[in-house]
């Protein structure tokens, strides 16, 4: 019997990097979640436990928080571009690296109608995510990024449909021309290019996002999703291709007419589970490879 060692990476997940810039009185805060994965030919730890090409997970840890006051948190994309490329270029063993990355939201607390200096309070908002991965191999280096987001909760009180689906003797589903959409988005986007406005692509992708969603009259949530990923694709030429999940979060009409109510759209049960899981990926054609740029770490992004 042969067994081989087909697939390995190890890393450090979930080092929470929160990076205070205290420049001025007015600070700001930069709030992460970083998750690193060195990939390579790691096999004698494995297989022997000869750690001598093992640049400890505690030291990759190190180096995000390091990294965090050497080069700084410009955006975490072009954060995690520099750790990636430092772990490809200057440890010798590491073929890969990927970095992940969640950052969360901060608002300034406002007292008396001033925003404060160095009070937030964290926001509810979506948490924005990057996935960076760089290789290394004969034929050069490769890096790339996918930005994203995760947790955009959204919901519209009309403009959505449902009908016309396929039946069988299982369907008990009514149709509806008028019902609440509603949805936890997350969207992942992988870029062409490295050289990117990365926080004013962010901010672009999500207002068509957003846009998207309110304005399409939408016949089902997959139709949402594919004019939410087609307006992303056209706006951004730097884009080569936009994955969406959207849990469809049911918000059931209450049947009130036990207590002699009529309910016309009024008066929802938001359900928790199970919910309908719709997804889709929107490439543009002829763009880059995508190498391994969606090989995930196990980790959070
Ligand atoms: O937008 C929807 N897509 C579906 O595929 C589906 N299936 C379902 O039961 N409700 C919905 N809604």
């Amino acid at each position: 019997m042969t067994l081989r060692l087909t697939d390995s990476q190890y890393g450090k997940a979930e080092s929470r990097v929160v990076r205070i810039t205290r420049d001025t009185p007015r600070h700001e805060i930069t709030d992460l979640n970083v998750t690193t994965a060195l990939r390579g030919d790691f096999s004698a730890a494995y297989l022997v436990g000869d750690q001598s090409d093992v640049l400890p997970t505690d030291t990759q840890k190190n180096t995000a928080f390091a990294y965090a006051k050497e080069v700084g948190i410009s955006s975490i994309e072009a954060y995690g571009l520099a750790l990636a490329r430092h772990f490809v270029d200057d440890v010798g063993p590491v073929q890969a690296a990927r970095i992940e990355i969640e950052q969360y939201a901060w608002d300034r607390v406002v007292v008396d109608g001033v925003e404060h200096d160095h009070t937030w309070v964290r926001s509810g908002a979506e948490v924005r995510t990057a996935a960076v991965t760089v290789e290394s191999d004969e034929a050069g280096q490769r890096a790339h990024v996918v930005a994203g987001l995760k947790d955009l909760v959204v919901l519209k009180s009309t403009g959505s449909e449902f009908h016309g689906f396929l039946t069988d003797p299982y369907t008990t589903l009514q149709e509806t021309t008028d019902r609440v959409m509603a949805t936890s988005l997350v969207a992942q986007w992988r870029m062409s290019s490295t050289d990117v406005d990365w926080d004013a692509t962010y901010a672009g992708v999500k207002a068509i996002l957003l846009r998207e969603f309110a304005t399409v009259h939408s016949l089902a949530l997959q139709q949402t999703l594919w004019h939410m990923g087609t307006a992303v694709l056209e706006a951004f030429e730097d884009i080569a291709e936009i994955r969406l999940t959207a849990p469809n979060k049911h918000h059931f009409l209450v049947d009130l007419s036990p207590f002699g109510l009529e309910n016309p759209g009024e008066v929802f049960i938001a359900a928790d589970r199970p919910y309908g899981l719709i997804e889709a990926t929107i490439a543009r054609d002829g763009a880059p490879d995508a190498g391994s740029a969606w090989r995930p770490s196990g980790g959070v992004a």
